[in-house]
C-alpha cells in the first residue's frame, strides 16, 4: 500500500543513452505529447515540469544526458538522479551495448564504481528500447532487452517515439510512481550542478513554453526553440 507522506514533492530523472537514440523526443514527447523529429545538442539539457502522479502534483526534473560525451561516464548525473530513464534505439546494437553496460556499472558492488554510492544505490531504473516503427532495421530483439532489464532489476519496454505508442508513457509513469523515497543524501551541492547545467550567465538561450523549460548549458543556435512544439 502507497505511503503518501513518503511521496516526494520533487523527482529528478536522468536519461541517458548514446547519441541519435532518440532521447530528447523522448522527452519533449512525454512532456507535451509532440514530436520534434531534429534535434542538435552536444549538451546536457535539463527539463522542468509538474505532472500529476497518481492524483499528487510532482515537481519533474528531466536531465537529457548527451550522447555525444560517452567516453565520460555521467556519474554526476546519474547521483543527481532519483531514477534513471537508458534509452537504446532497436536498429542499434551498439546503443543496446552501452545502455548494457550502464546498468552493469550502476549495478557494481559498492566502492568499485564511481557511479555506485549508496546515493545510487536501489534507484529505480528503466531500459526503454526505442524506434519500434523501424523494425525491418531491427538489429535488438525484444527478448534481449528483457533479459539484460531483468537481470538488473529495471523496468523494461519498448516504444515508438515517433508513432507515439503508449509504452513510454507507462514507462516514465511507472519510473516516478517508485521514486518513492525520501531524497537521499547527495555527495555534492545539486544547486552548483544545475548551475553548471544551465550555464549562469549564459543561460539566455532558455526557453518556456508552459511550465517547460528547457536549459542549455551553453548556447546552442541549431536546436530548435521548444516552444515550436507547443500549439
Ligand atoms: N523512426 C524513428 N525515429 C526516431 C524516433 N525517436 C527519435 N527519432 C529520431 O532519431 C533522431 C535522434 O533523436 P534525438 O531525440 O535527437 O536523439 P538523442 O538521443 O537525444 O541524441 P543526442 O542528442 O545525440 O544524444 C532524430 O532524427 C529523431 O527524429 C522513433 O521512435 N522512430
Amino acid at each position: 500500500m502507497r505511503d503518501e507522506r513518503s511521496s516526494p514533492s520533487r523527482v529528478r530523472i536522468a536519461v541517458i543513452g548514446s547519441s541519435r537514440v532518440g532521447k530528447s523526443a523522448l522527452i519533449v514527447r512525454y512532456l507535451t505529447r509532440r514530436y520534434i523529429g531534429e534535434y542538435h545538442s552536444n549538451t546536457d539539457l535539463l527539463y522542468r515540469q509538474t505532472v500529476p502522479i497518481n492524483g499528487t502534483p510532482i515537481e519533474l526534473e528531466v536531465i537529457d544526458v548527451s550522447g555525444s560525451n560517452l567516453d565520460k561516464f555521467p556519474t554526476e548525473q546519474i547521483q543527481w538522479a532519483d531514477a534513471c530513464l537508458l534509452v537504446y534505439s532497436v536498429t542499434d546494437r551498439t546503443s543496446f551495448e552501452y545502455a548494457t553496460e550502464v546498468l552493469n556499472i550502476l549495478k557494481k558492488p559498492q566502492n568499485s564504481s564511481p557511479a555506485h554510492n549508496p546515493a545510487t544505490s536501489g534507484m529505480p531504473l528503466a531500459l526503454l528500447g526505442n524506434k519500434t516503427d523501424l523494425d525491418h532495421l531491427r538489429q535488438v530483439p525484444t527478448k534481449d532487452g528483457q533479459s539484460v532489464s531483468a537481470a538488473h532489476g529495471a523496468s523494461f519496454s519498448e516504444a515508438s517515439v515517433a508513432d507515439n505508442t503508449g509504452d513510454l508513457y507507462r514507462c516514465m509513469d511507472k519510473l516516478l510512481a517508485e521514486v518513492r523515497t525520501p531524497q537521499r543524501s547527495r555527495k555534492f551541492s545539486v544547486t552548483k550542478m544545475l548551475g553548471s547545467l544551465i550555464g549562469g550567465q549564459n543561460n539566455n538561450n532558455q526557453t518556456t513554453r508552459g511550465s517547460v523549460v528547457a536549459c542549455p548549458r551553453v548556447p546552442t543556435p541549431t536546436r530548435p526553440a521548444l516552444a515550436a512544439a507547443a500549439p
